[in-house]
C-alpha cells in the first residue's frame, strides 16, 4: 500500500464513487425489528493504518450495533480466558456452507466460532462472576481495541433481538444438551445477544481492525492488548469463516480477512498495513453488506490490500 495521504484519499474517494452503483440493492435485516429503524442507505467508511493515520468518510457520526462482529471479541476472550486447545475442543475451525443461524453445522461441536452456534459456545467460555461482569469485560475489551470509550449496550437493539431470538435459543439449549457447556442456556444467550448489541461508530470499528493488523499492539503506545498467538488464530478464522457461507468466494475476490454483521457492518484486517470498517445496512442473502463488500473489493485492488497478491 502506498503511504501518501493525498493519493490514498483520492483512491478511496474514487472507490466510494464506484461503489455507488450498488446503492439500493438488497434489504436491511428485518428479523431483528430494531435494525429496520435506520436509513437503509446510510453509509460510512473508515481506514486506519498501523501507523495511526485515519481516513474517514460518510456518516462518521452514525452509531450502529456490531452484531456478528462481536463474534471476533467472543473468540478473543475465550482464547485469552482459556487454552486454545480447550476452546477448540468445544468449537470447530472449519467453514460451513450453511447459514449463520443454522443448526445443521453442529455435529459434536459447532462448525466454527463465527456462526451463531460457535459464538454462543465461545461466549460460554468467557470468565466472570455473573453476566454483568462478563458483559463489562466484553465491552471494555471492545472499548480498548477500538479506542472508543463511548461503546455501550444499545438497549433497543438488545431487547428487540431478545424478543425474536427463538432460533438462537434453540441453538443454546441444543449445545447444552450436547454437553458443550453446563450453564443456563438463557444466560449464555443473553450475554451473546448483548455483545451483538454493542454500539459503535465506523472509526472505532476500523481502529479495532488496525489493532489486529498490528499483531494486537496498540497503534499509539505499542502496549500489548491482545496476545499475538490469539491475533493469529482470530485473523485466520476471519479469513476462512468471517463472511458466513460466502467466505471462500469473498476471500478469492477481496482477499482481506473480514468479519461482517447483519447491521451491515464489515471489519477488515490487512496484517501489517491497516484496518478497514464499512457500514451500509442493505444485505445480500447470506447476510453481508452488499455495498460494503463491493467497496472492499474495489479498494483491495486500487490500494493493493489483497493479502495474496
Ligand atoms: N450475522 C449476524 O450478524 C447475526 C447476529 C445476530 N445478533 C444473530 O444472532 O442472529
Amino acid at each position: 500500500m502506498l503511504y501518501n495521504r493525498d493519493l490514498i484519499n483520492e483512491k478511496i474517494l474514487n472507490a466510494i464513487e464506484k461503489s455507488k452503483d450498488y446503492i439500493g440493492l438488497g434489504e436491511a435485516a428485518a428479523y431483528i425489528p430494531e435494525l429496520l429503524n435506520v436509513d437503509s442507505d446510510n453509509f460510512a467508511f473508515s481506514l486506519v493504518t498501523t501507523n495511526g493515520e485515519s481516513f474517514n468518510y460518510g456518516d462518521t457520526e452514525a452509531v450502529f450495533s456490531i452484531q456478528s462482529i462481536s463474534k471476533v471479541i467472543d473468540l478473543i476472550m475465550a482464547l485469552t480466558d482459556n487454552n486454545p486447545s480447550e476452546v477448540y475442543a468445544k468449537v470447530g475451525s472449519e467453514p460451513t456452507k450453511y447459514e449463520f443461524n443454522s443448526l445443521v453445522p453442529i455435529g459434536d461441536t459447532a462448525a466454527n466460532p463465527f456462526i451463531n452456534a460457535g459464538a454462543i459456545t465461545t461466549t460460554s467460555m468467557i470468565v466472570g462472576k455473573d453476566n454483568d461482569e462478563k458483559f463489562e469485560r466484553i465491552l471494555n475489551t471492545y472499548r480498548g481495541m477500538a479506542k472508543y470509550p463511548d461503546a455501550h449496550l444499545m438497549e433497543d437493539v438488545f431487547h428487540s433481538e431478545m424478543k425474536t431470538t427463538d432460533r438462537n435459543k434453540a441453538i443454546a439449549y441444543y449445545l447444552k444438551s450436547k454437553g458443550i457447556f453446563d450453564q443456563n442456556p438463557e444466560e449464555v444467550l443473553e450475554l451473546y445477544v448483548k455483545a451483538c448489541s454493542i454500539g459503535t461508530n465506523i472509526t472505532a470499528l476500523a481502529t479495532m481492525g488496525a489493532l489486529l493488523a498490528n499483531k494486537g499492539y496498540d497503534i499509539e503506545d505499542r502496549r500489548m492488548l491482545i496476545p499475538e498467538p490469539v491475533v493469529q488464530l482470530v485473523v485466520s478464522q476471519m479469513a476462512s469463516c468471517g463472511m458466513y457461507e460466502n467466505s471462500g468466494n469473498y476471500l478469492m475476490n477481496v482477499g482481506i480477512p473480514s468479519k461482517s454483521g447483519v447491521s451491515g457492518a464489515i471489519v477488515g484486517v490487512v496484517p501489517g498495513v491497516c484496518g478497514l470498517g464499512v457500514y451500509s445496512p442493505r444485505l445480500d442473502k447470506t447476510g453481508n453488506s452488499i455495498r460494503g463488500k463491493e467497496l472492499f473489493k474495489i479498494l483491495s485492488q486500487d490500494l493493493g490490500l489483497n493479502i495474496f497478491v
